[in-house]
């Protein structure tokens, strides 16, 4: 398929990622059990549930990062481009440019803020100085992160505040204009403030990006997300509209979790 017939079935389905009969396994420990869900194009979904549910892990193989650690596999399908990203032949570089991923921690690269975002593009494209240049100020203003660096690209990223740091992280993921963009709990080291930013930027991102971001925090999902996933225990208990979700969720685990009866 080429990109346009890719682009056009995916407009048409609305579906940017399909997982089906999803299994994943740290060696003997079954982490997620039949996990079937889909992520439509340019929403956000929210994953949530009680800690050491598996969120993570899906994200983990929506990028097949699972695959740099030994005794980590997964089974079933996970449908991106009509291609099941699980099976061979798939270029790991190209699907973790495609579907991007955003830590918990800021995890800025030792080097200058402007190298932070080319470094990542210069390993996929061959593009002239002056293309690099537009490139490092379309996705840090994007951010909204060029007023307050455009003056200092060449210093250091460890100097910028938490805040600035994650913004950055997540210039630098969408600088290689991914379809995807994973989020595994983005604001949970950041003050309310750099939290708020973080939220209003997503809401911006949506316009161009899938997204699926993992977090603890319930009013989070219901500002953020136009879908929400509820885990429990490897499974997914339950999938809405996040409106739904926060009001009339359909099982019992779910509502328990949301009305804090556990956590
Ligand atoms: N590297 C690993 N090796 C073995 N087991 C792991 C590993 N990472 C996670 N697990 C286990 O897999 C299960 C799911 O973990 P995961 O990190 O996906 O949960 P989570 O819902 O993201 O939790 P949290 O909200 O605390 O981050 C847990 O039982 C966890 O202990």
């Amino acid at each position: 398929m080429n990109v346009e017939n890719v682009e056009d079935a995916r407009q048409a389905s609305g579906v940017a990622i399909s997982v089906r009969n999803l299994d994943f396994y740290y060696g003997a420990h079954h982490a997620l059990k039949n996990i079937s869900i889909d992520f439509p194009d340019r929403q956000v979904t929210g994953m949530i549930g009680p800690s050491g549910c598996g969120k993570s892990t899906l994200l983990r193989v929506l990028n097949r990062m699972y695959d740099l650690y030994p005794g980590q596999r997964a089974t079933g399908e996970v449908i991106f481009d009509g291609c099941n990203i699980l099976g061979p032949g798939v270029d790991l570089n190209v699907l973790r440019a495609r579907v991007g991923m955003v830590f918990q921690k800021p995890t800025p690269f030792p080097m200058s803020i402007y190298d932070n975002i080319a470094f990542g593009v210069r390993l996929h494209e061959r593009i002239s100085r002056a293309d690099m240049d537009m490139r490092v100020e379309d996705v840090l203003r994007r951010v909204a992160l060029w007023p307050e660096v455009k003056d200092r690209l060449g210093a250091s990223a460890a100097a910028l505040s938490g805040g600035q740091q994650q913004r950055l992280c997540i210039a630098r993921t969408i600088a290689t204009r991914p379809e995807v963009v994973l989020l595994d709990e983005p604001t949970s080291a950041l003050d309310p403030v750099s939290t708020a930013r973080i939220e209003e930027l997503l809401d911006e991102l949506k316009a161009d990006f899938t997204i699926a971001i993992v977090t603890h925090n319930l009013q989070q999902a219901a500002r953020c997300a136009d879908q929400v996933a509820f885990f429990y225990m490897g499974e997914v208990v339950e999938v809405e509209s996040a409106d739904r979700m926060f009001t009339a969720p359909r099982q019992r685990r779910t509502q328990d979790y949301i009305t804090g009866r556990f956590g």
